[in-house]
């Protein structure tokens, strides 16, 4: 068997008593396509938080490539390769989509390189090639803030992959994109899986579905279930928990 690429063993996280995530346990294989699901106040964000190290569990471990990420920074949690993608786009509106990758390729961030501006050629060869993966070359010289929300959360996925993440963790990417911009964000998710660990955060069924992948149901902190969609969709108390919303799973 494949040993995991990130791992949370038995993660409790207490705010002032209040339990966000109770012996929560998860497993992603590398290369995995993973949603995550569950009702609001579920766990979702403290669980991506616990991951990128914002929170610190109060109890159990996380573990990324058989090292244990208790106590390491975010910004070095970020730089071991667990790239996060916010749901709103913080890309440089400002700036062209071209220039905005070009901040984000790894390796450019030396002064020297900022201010001349001035990239190696396999670092403008990466640029262009992470436009065209996202479907973004035709606008790469336009101003960013003159991009469609899709557009943008696009581009704020090639600059995650700029950083040669193992794992894209994505929150809630859908919302408010239109029909034809989910279709191409789901299609544009599953090709990233394999070369890196993608997990992905929505409240959006239609879109869950689409992506076809293993789904893990969260409920007060905890793992309710795992499956396919149509497994957890079935399941008694996944019907349960959302009750109430029973026409959106
Ligand atoms: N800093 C905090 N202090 C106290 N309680 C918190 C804190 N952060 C989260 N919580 C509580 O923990 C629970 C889980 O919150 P979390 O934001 O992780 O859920 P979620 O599944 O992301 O919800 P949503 O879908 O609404 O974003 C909620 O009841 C929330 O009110």
């Amino acid at each position: 068997m494949v040993a995991p690429l990130l791992e949370l063993r038995g993660v409790s996280v207490s705010f002032d008593g209040f339990w966000a995530l109770n012996d929560l346990n998860l497993s992603l294989a590398p290369g995995e396509l993973r949603a995550v699901i569950g009702p609001n106040g579920a766990g979702k964000t403290t669980f991506l938080d616990v991951i990128t190290g914002k929170v610190r569990p109060t109890k159990g471990d996380v573990v990324f490539r058989g090292r244990s990420l208790l106590g390491i920074a975010e910004h070095r949690i970020a730089r071991l390769g667990i790239g996060r993608k916010f749901q709103t786009p913080r890309v440089y509106q400002n700036l062209s989509p071209r220039r905005n990758l070009e901040l984000a390729v790894k390796g450019s961030h030396s002064p020297f390189n900022l201010l001349l501006g001035s990239l190696d050629s396999r670092q403008r060869q990466r640029v262009q090639e992470l436009l065209a993966v996202v479907g973004l070359e035709a606008h790469a010289s336009r101003r960013a803030g003159s991009l469609s929300h899709g557009q943008k959360q696009w581009l704020e996925i090639a600059m995650l992959l700029a950083q040669d993440p193992y794992v894209l963790l994505v929150d809630e990417p859908v919302a408010g994109l239109s029909e034809e911009e989910t279709e191409r964000t789901g299609a544009l998710l599953r090709s990233l899986a394999g070369d890196h660990t993608v997990l992905v955060i929505e409240h959006d069924m239609d879109f869950i579905r689409e992506l076809d992948c293993p789904v893990t149901v969260l409920h007060e902190g905890h793992v309710l279930c795992e499956g396919t969609m149509e497994t957890v969709q079935s399941d008694p108390r996944v019907i349960e928990v959302y009750l109430g919303v029973e026409d959106d799973v």
